[in-house]
């Protein structure tokens, strides 16, 4: 297995969120999350990302093999499209500049501060970094919010092309991406219940 999670209670502003959550991600495979707004998918994937702390339950994975993708992207305004994806790729020890160039078809605008970009333009660039991130497990919010139609079909060539190398995803996302090889997990029957009251005083009744 890639990642795997046994009994996780996820917790956002100090409430517990989610509880006794358990998956397991093995190469190729890819994980939706589905859940009304608000039901915890986003702090799921923070604290599977290890950009939080787990309330409870454990986390098992390689160090250095998981990439996360959230709605702040991480783009440096200044620079160009070219320079983010080439300091990304130094970050990271990674990959192909020019693939992942290609893959969002980002070269009419590779020159282009990328503070001039549109939401959707900013999307796909911020969905490059995966490719030239060269990770294992992608770890992915929301991943089509602002693309058109053609670059929701680039993104899910994309995902397509990592699973088949060997690579796995978990995807929270509202939309069908029409993929094979995904399995569901809804999060909704695992919402915590309201924290106990064990501070409550009678005397007061
Ligand atoms: N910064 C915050 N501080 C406190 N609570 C928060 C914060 N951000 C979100 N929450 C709450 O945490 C809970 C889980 O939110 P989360 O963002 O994980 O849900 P989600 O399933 O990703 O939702 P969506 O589909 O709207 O993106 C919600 O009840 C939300 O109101």
């Amino acid at each position: 297995m890639l990642l795997k999670a046994e009994n996780l209670s996820v917790t956002r502003g100090g409430i517990a969120v989610l509880e006794g959550v358990s998956l397991a991600l093995a190469s190729g495979r890819a994980l939706v999350l589905r859940g009304p707004n608000g039901a915890g998918k986003t702090t799921l994937l923070r604290t599977l990302a290890g950009l939080q702390p787990a309330l409870k339950g454990r986390i098992e994975g390689e160090e250095g093999t998981l990439v996360y993708a959230g709605h702040a992207d991480g783009i440096k305004g200044a620079l160009t499209v070219r320079e983010n994806l080439s300091f990304w790729a130094s970050i990271f020890a990674g990959g192909d500049v020019d693939a992942a160039i290609d893959a969002y078809a980002l070269a009419p605008l590779a020159d282009r501060p990328a503070a001039a970009l549109s939401a959707g333009q900013k999307r796909r660039l911020g969905l490059a970094r995966l490719i030239v991130a060269r990770r294992a497990v992608w770890l992915l919010d929301e991943p089509t919010v602002s693309l058109d139609r053609e670059a929701t079909a680039m993104f899910a060539a994309v995902l397509r092309a990592h699973l088949a190398g060997g690579g796995a995803a978990i995807v929270a996302t509202h939309i069908e991406l029409g993929l094979d090889e995904a399995e569901t997990l809804d999060v909704a029957p695992f919402k915590a219940r309201a924290a106990a009251l064990d501070d409550f005083d009678e005397a007061f009744l």
